[in-house]
């Protein structure tokens, strides 16, 4: 070994370490003799605190409870970090609750994982400790079992910054999502059965397969939906800006089984909110509106099915003529607009992340005060089959792809862009085989028809760009025609809705 003459040897090292260690134990002996034994123990914590060996790491303690509320960190952290198992785990928790839909599957007490963000190496630990409480002032307590769970995170303390600014973020962020995929959606509906006084909602999960995949519209139109969904669930702090509340209102319109409500279904689907259906001809009360609202939750979506049917007043009148006749005067009152002052005033003190949607055959039918710019903030069309939208439900229904062609679609795309048939009509006729060459015949056949036929949209809402033109039949047949789809639809709302 190499040994330079300027280097301490090693004889007067151990010298050193030597007289080192008697000067501290002559300097503990005199501080025993001189110095109180409290102020003794002050100053050798001090002494340690200075004199230990400072470590590069920082760890991070997450505890299950702030306070009495749950520390939202440790949830995202316990979600977050199912994903992030390695086969190094030893020992994992598994549960499942009735309305979760896979199998959770969490650390169990003791356990480490390491994660890596941004080539930074961050050490997790899941820890339980159990203590005991005591309270003192009662003789007979024995003593309470409590259990203290937090994770522990360390990591270089360079990485401060970014763990706490961009880690940590990501990890609330991925576990909202997590969570969202998890979910089971809820359909909320009104129960208004006799034993029960007054209204309230009744929930069940809501499996409508409906998503934006599958949903036949032009493309540009589902597009803007999106977007505009997309928009409005990121612009939390905008709404607190400009202090509106956070909410936004669609009106879907368009003739019966054009597809308004499989939207309304795409949407929930695709936000993961909840759907509150309600059925205005079975509310009596104002009373009972307002309890209705208050108990839908944020993230939802509430929605008024044929609206031009549900506030027609003669007929809730009619239907509720068994009550009393102060109550048959205050339903008179109520107008569209009142309705939506009265839900944007209590959305505005209590609600957030609220979509309302309103659905109707005739939006020339409704209340001007509803279609004034503002109230509704999107007015979406739902109409006839395209051969674009053909197209997809060739797809989904028979299994043709986009890309495929097939000999019958250029005919096909010639009848269907001067046939008034409806996406709802379209799906059952490919439904009704598995065979996709005599769907498809048997689909020109039914198109052929339609068009000798002069088949006439009488459903269809005049909006100004022609269509209303297209009609065929003249005003008289029109309105026995309107009034009879009326009748239909609100016997539709009374028993329920159609989503
Ligand atoms: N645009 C569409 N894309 C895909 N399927 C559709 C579409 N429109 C209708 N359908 C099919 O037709 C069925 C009925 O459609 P839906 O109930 O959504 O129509 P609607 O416009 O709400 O009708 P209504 O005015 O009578 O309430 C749906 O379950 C779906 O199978
Ligand atoms: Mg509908």
């Amino acid at each position: 070994m190499f040994w330079s003459r300027d280097m301490p040897s090693p004889s007067s090292i151990f010298s050193a370490y030597a007289s080192m260690t008697a000067s501290v134990m002559l300097v503990r002996s005199m501080a025993n003799d001189l110095i109180p034994h409290p102020v003794r123990g002050y100053l050798l914590n001090a002494f340690r605190y200075f004199i230990k060996p400072t470590s590069p790491l920082l760890t991070l303690i997450i505890e299950e409870s702030s306070g009495i509320t749950r520390n939202q960190v440790f949830d995202a952290a316990e979600v977050y970090l199912s994903s992030r198992l390695s086969p190094e785990n030893e020992r994992l928790k598994i549960s499942k609750s009735p309305k979760d839909k896979n199998l959770m599957i969490r650390l169990e007490k003791g356990e480490k994982l390491v994660d890596w963000f941004d080539g930074v190496e961050l050490k997790w630990r899941f820890i339980c400790a159990e203590s005991e409480k005591n309270n003192n002032n009662n003789p007979n307590d024995m003593g309470m079992r409590s259990e203290k769970r937090y994770f522990e995170v360390s990591f270089n303390k360079k990485h401060k910054e970014m763990v706490l600014g961009s880690y940590l973020p990501l990890i609330l962020e991925k576990a909202k999502e997590m969570k969202d995929e998890e979910r089971v959606l809820k359909m909320h509906t009104l129960n208004t059965s006799y034993c029960y006084p007054g209204v309230k909602w009744d929930s069940i999960n809501l499996e409508h397969p409906s998503t934006f995949d599958t949903l036949a519209m032009e493309a540009e139109a589902k597009n803007a939906v999106i977007q505009d969904l997309n928009r409005f669930v990121k612009r939390k702090e905008f709404y607190k800006r400009v202090g509106r509340a956070w909410k936004r209102g669609y009106l879907l319109y368009g003739p019966p089984g054009t597809g308004k409500s499989s939207l309304i279904a795409a949407m929930a689907n695709y936000l993961k909110f909840d759907i509150y259906d309600l059925q205005l001809a079975n509310i009596v009360r104002d009373s009972d509106l307002r309890k209705l609202l208050l108990a839908t939750a944020n993230r939802s979506i509430l929605v008024i099915e044929d609206i031009d049917c549900s506030v027609d007043l003669p007929d809730r009148r009619h239907a509720d003529a068994h009550n009393d006749v102060c109550v048959v005067d205050e339903l008179a009152q109520l107008t569209l607009s009142g309705l939506l002052n009265f839900i944007d005033g209590l959305w505005s003190s209590c609600g957030d992340e609220r979509i309302i949607i309103f659905t109707t055959n005739h939006k020339e039918r409704l209340d001007p005060a509803l279609l004034r710019p503002g109230r509704m903030d999107m007015h979406i069309h739902m109409s006839y089959c395209s051969y674009h939208g053909f197209r997809l439900l060739a797809s989904n229904y028979l299994g043709i792809s986009c890309e495929q062609e097939h000999h019958l679609f250029g005919e096909i795309e010639g009848l269907i862009e001067d046939t008034h048939i409806t996406p709802a009509q379209v799906a059952e006729e490919l439904m009704k085989t598995e065979d996709s060459e005599h769907a498809l015949e048997s689909f020109v056949k039914l198109l052929k028809r339609k068009k000798m036929e002069g088949d006439v949209c009488e459903n269809e809402t005049p909006d100004g760009d022609g269509e209303a033109k297209k009609r065929k039949i003249n005003g008289k047949q029109r309105k026995t025609t309107l009034r009879n789809t009326q009748r239909q639809t609100q016997r539709r709302t009374r028993r329920g809705t159609s989503l």
